[in-house]
């Protein structure tokens, strides 16, 4: 698994609607740690905090957010919470090497996420590792259709772990399953009886780092779920392609891919993403080959917040394609597609607008 930046703390997200299974994951994940300790942050609507009550308290430390949604009220007391947690641990409190936050069934992952990148006072000591989201195998097609935070919180996840598979048929997991990878095909997913997920599964998942894996292992997109288009319909440099879209779902994701691109224009491009999608953008992640650079520019984001990086050298036989995965919510990707075909026509030197 990957190592997080030393020193730094990681920190697992886990979220999912409300009975979805999350408890019984991180209660199994508590039993099962290997000697891994964890301290775990729960937040609940309400003045009783019953899920704390109900998590099995051997290892480490549970700080418990009840006043609020930790998504749309409490960042301040989620970043003081985490910094007591850490204060603690400093003093030789507590002792604990990983940090577990519970979110309620009705929070929207984006926002906590967000918070470990944009409050400074938690950059230097938490890395966020990933947002592992669960998703109720018997009753997640009827929430999907119904609540929009359910499509959200899988657009979100860097896995996605199938609860209560027990008790449905290998037919409408699978169902489920494609309905979930159309959503997002970043996000490995796993089927789980009784929330048995193996630590190594959730943990070291590295999905903020700015690496070159532009999927997640085991979730490379296949031909069938990324249906090229007509080839006369985009010029013969870019090839845009997105899946079909079988069940019309809020949040979906698309690929854009090209040679290189202008650095000048593909930096007006995410910053479009930014400004003008704010909310609507959840998850996205590029790889850029620029004209005269050796390396491979990086960039990924959660919503608002975005990182850019220089990676790793081209191989000399690799092909030098730029790769943008977009997960959101009714993204307008005729507009997307224009300006990233702009930014690829740049970089040939013919820059205008591209024929649709
Ligand atoms: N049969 C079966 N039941 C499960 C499984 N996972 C969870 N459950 C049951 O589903 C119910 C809800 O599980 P929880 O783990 O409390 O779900 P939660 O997402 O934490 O729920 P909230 O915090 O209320 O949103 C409980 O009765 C669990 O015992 C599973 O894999 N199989």
């Amino acid at each position: 698994m990957n190592q997080p930046i030393a020193a730094a703390l990681p920190v697992t997200l886990l979220s999912g609607f409300l009975g979805a299974g999350k408890t019984t994951v991180l209660n199994e994940l508590l039993n099962r740690a290997d000697g891994v300790r964890f301290a775990v942050v729960e937040n609940e609507f309400g003045a009783v905090n019953i899920d704390s009550q109900l998590i099995s308290r051997q290892r480490g430390a549970i700080v418990e957010l009840s006043n609020g949604c930790v998504c749309c009220t409490v960042n301040a007391d989620l970043v003081r919470g985490l910094q007591d947690l850490a204060a603690q641990r400093a003093a030789g409190e507590l002792s604990f090497d990983w940090i577990l936050i519970e979110t309620t069934g009705l929070a929207d992952p984006g926002a906590v996420a967000q918070t470990f990148f944009a409050a400074s006072e938690l950059r230097a000591d938490f890395l966020l590792d990933g947002i592992v989201v669960v998703v109720d195998a018997l009753h997640a097609w009827q929430q999907l259709d119904q609540h929009p935070v359910v499509q959200r919180q899988v657009g979100f996840a860097d896995r996605l772990l199938l609860a209560k598979c027990d008790l449905v048929d290998p037919q409408a997991i699978a169902d489920l399953s494609e309905r979930l990878r159309r959503i997002n095909p970043r996000a490995p997913q796993q089927a789980l009886q009784h929330g048995r997920a193996t630590p190594g599964s959730l943990l070291g998942i590295g999905g903020f780092h700015l690496d070159a894996s532009l999927l997640a292992d085991g979730a490379s997109p296949s031909p069938v779920r990324f249906m090229p288009l007509p080839t006369q319909a985009v010029p013969a440099a870019v090839r845009w392609s997105r899946r079909p879209a079988a069940h019309d779902d809020e949040i979906s994701s698309f690929l854009l891919e090209a040679g290189e691109v202008d650095l000048e224009r593909i930096g007006t491009f995410v910053q479009s993403l930014i400004d003008q999608l704010g909310d609507d953008l959840l998850r996205y992640k590029g790889i850029l080959a620029i004209p005269g650079e050796d390396r491979k520019l990086i960039f990924q984001g959660v919503q608002r917040v975005a990182g850019f990086d220089y990676g790793e050298v081209w191989g000399s036989r690799e092909m030098r394609t730029s790769r943008i995965v977009l997960i959101g919510k009714r993204l307008p990707e005729a507009r997307l597609r224009d300006l990233f075909l702009n930014a690829a026509e740049a970089a040939k030197g013919h820059p205008g607008k591209a024929e649709q």
